[in-house]
C-alpha cells in the first residue's frame, strides 16, 4: 500500500440503536452500542476481511460504509475515487456497493436478470453504450451465459443469483465493494467458485473489498489484512500472514484455534468457550474479560486501547499494553 489517502477511512465511529428517549421520552428504552469507537481504513486495490462471531457489529459497519445508516458518532471518510458524482473517465461511480448474504432476497423476483443489471446504470445515467452489449459484458464478467438474461430469480439456482448481484453492483463501478456474508448462503463447492470470482474481479477491476464473514478461512483466503471484531471494537487487525503467524489477542487466538485443518492436522478444534455477552449490557473494561484464559483484574475495569504492537500489526490487549499503562488498573489473575 502507498501513503496515499486510504479509499476508506472509518474514524472513531459508533453506533447506538435505540433508546433515544423510550417510552415517553422517559429514558427507558434499552440501547444497544452495535459499535463502539471503530477505527479502519481500506487502501487502494487492498482487500480487508472483518471477521467476528454473530452481533459483533460487521454488518452494521459495512451499511454506515455504503451510507445506508448514519454513525451515531464517528466519521466515515471516502477517499475522491471512492466517492459517489463526477465522471471518471467514461465510467461514473456510485460510490461503495454492498453485496449481501441473501442474493435471491436482494433481487426484485419479476425482474429479468438483465433488468436487475441494467436498473442502477440506467437509473443513474452510467450507461455508455448499448444495453445488451453493457449487460452481456457484466454477466460474463461474473460467469454467467448471456442465454441466462431473461431469466427470473426463481429461474436460477443460489450460486448464479449471487453472481447476478455482483454483476448489479459492478455496473455502477465501484472503487470499494463491501461484501456482507457474501457466500455463506451458498453450498461450499459453490462458495468455492463464488470466492474464485471475487479474486479473479480484484484482478480485473483493482476494486478493493471489506470482506465481512465469521468464516476465517474465507478470510483468510481472499484479504490482504484482516480486522477481527468483537461487541462492536475492533480487538486486532495485521496483515493476513502476520495474524495467523503471531495472534497477539486471546480472542484471534481462540478463533484461530476453533478452525479445523483436517488435512494439516495443524489446529485442533476448540471452539471459543462461552457466549458472546449480550450487546445490551457488555462486560466492563475489555469486553473479552469473561471468556478470556489470560483475564487479569486490570481487564475487569479497564478499556485496553488499540495499539500498534509490530508495524502494522495493532492489538487492543492488556497483556500486549505497555506496563505504564497497565498499572493504571489493578493486576493480578481474576478468581
Ligand atoms: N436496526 C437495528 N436496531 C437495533 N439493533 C440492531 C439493529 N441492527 C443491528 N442491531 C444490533 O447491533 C448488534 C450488531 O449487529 P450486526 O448485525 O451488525 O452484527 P454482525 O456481526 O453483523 O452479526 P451477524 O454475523 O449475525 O450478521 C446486534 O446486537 C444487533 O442486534
Amino acid at each position: 500500500m502507498s501513503n496515499a489517502a486510504p479509499l476508506l477511512d472509518v474514524q472513531d465511529v459508533s453506533k447506538i440503536y435505540g433508546g433515544s428517549g423510550g417510552l415517553f421520552g422517559f429514558g427507558l428504552g434499552s440501547q444497544v452500542r452495535a459499535l463502539d469507537g471503530v477505527a479502519l481504513t481500506v487502501g487502494e486495490r487492498e482487500i480487508v476481511g472483518l471477521v467476528g462471531e454473530s452481533g459483533s457489529g460487521k454488518s452494521t459497519l459495512g451499511r454506515l460504509v455504503v451510507g445506508l445508516e448514519r454513525p451515531t458518532s464517528g466519521h466515515i471518510i471516502l477517499n475522491e475515487a471512492a466517492r459517489p458524482g463526477p465522471p471518471r473517465g467514461k465510467a461514473r461511480s456510485l460510490g461503495p456497493q454492498i453485496i449481501f448474504q441473501n442474493a435471491v432476497a436482494a433481487l426484485n423476483p419479476r425482474r429479468t436478470v438483465k433488468d436487475a443489471i441494467l436498473e442502477p446504470a440506467v437509473v443513474h445515467g452510467l450507461l455508455t453504450g448499448p444495453a445488451d452489449a453493457f449487460v452481456h459484458r457484466l454477466m460474463d464478467s461474473v460467469g454467467l451465459p448471456a442465454s441466462l438474461k431473461d431469466r427470473r430469480p426463481h429461474e436460477l439456482s443460489g450460486g448464479q443469483c449471487q453472481r447476478v448481484v455482483i454483476a448489479r453492483a459492478l455496473a455502477a463501478s465501484p472503487k470499494l465493494l463491501v461484501c456482507d456474508e457474501p457466500v455463506s448462503a451458498l453450498d461450499v463447492s459453490i462458495q468455492a467458485q463464488v470466492l474464485n470470482l471475487f479474486l479473479d474481479l480484484y484482478d480485473e477491476t483493482g476494486c478493493s473489498y471489506l470482506f465481512i464473514s465469521h468464516d476465517l478461512p474465507v478470510v483468510e483466503r481472499l484479504s490482504h489484512r484482516i480486522a477481527i471484531m468483537y461487541l462492536g471494537r475492533i480487538v486486532e487487525s495485521a496483515p493476513t500472514k502476520a495474524l495467523f503467524a503471531k495472534p497477539l489477542h486471546p480472542y484471534t487466538e481462540a478463533l484461530i484455534a476453533s478452525v479445523p485443518d483436517i488435512e494439516q492436522q495443524r489446529r485442533t478444534f476448540h471452539p471459543v468457550s462461552g457466549e458472546i455477552p449480550s450487546p445490551l449490557s457488555p462486560p466492563s473494561g475489555c469486553h473479552f474479560h469473561p471468556r478470556c484464559p489470560h483475564a487479569m483484574d486490570v481487564c475487569r475495569v479497564v478499556q485496553p486501547p488499540l495499539l500498534a504492537i509490530e508495524p502494522g500489526h495493532f492489538s487492543a490487549c492488556h497483556l500486549n499494553t505497555p506496563p505504564a499503562f497497565a498499572a493504571a488498573g489493578a493486576s493480578g489473575p481474576l478468581g
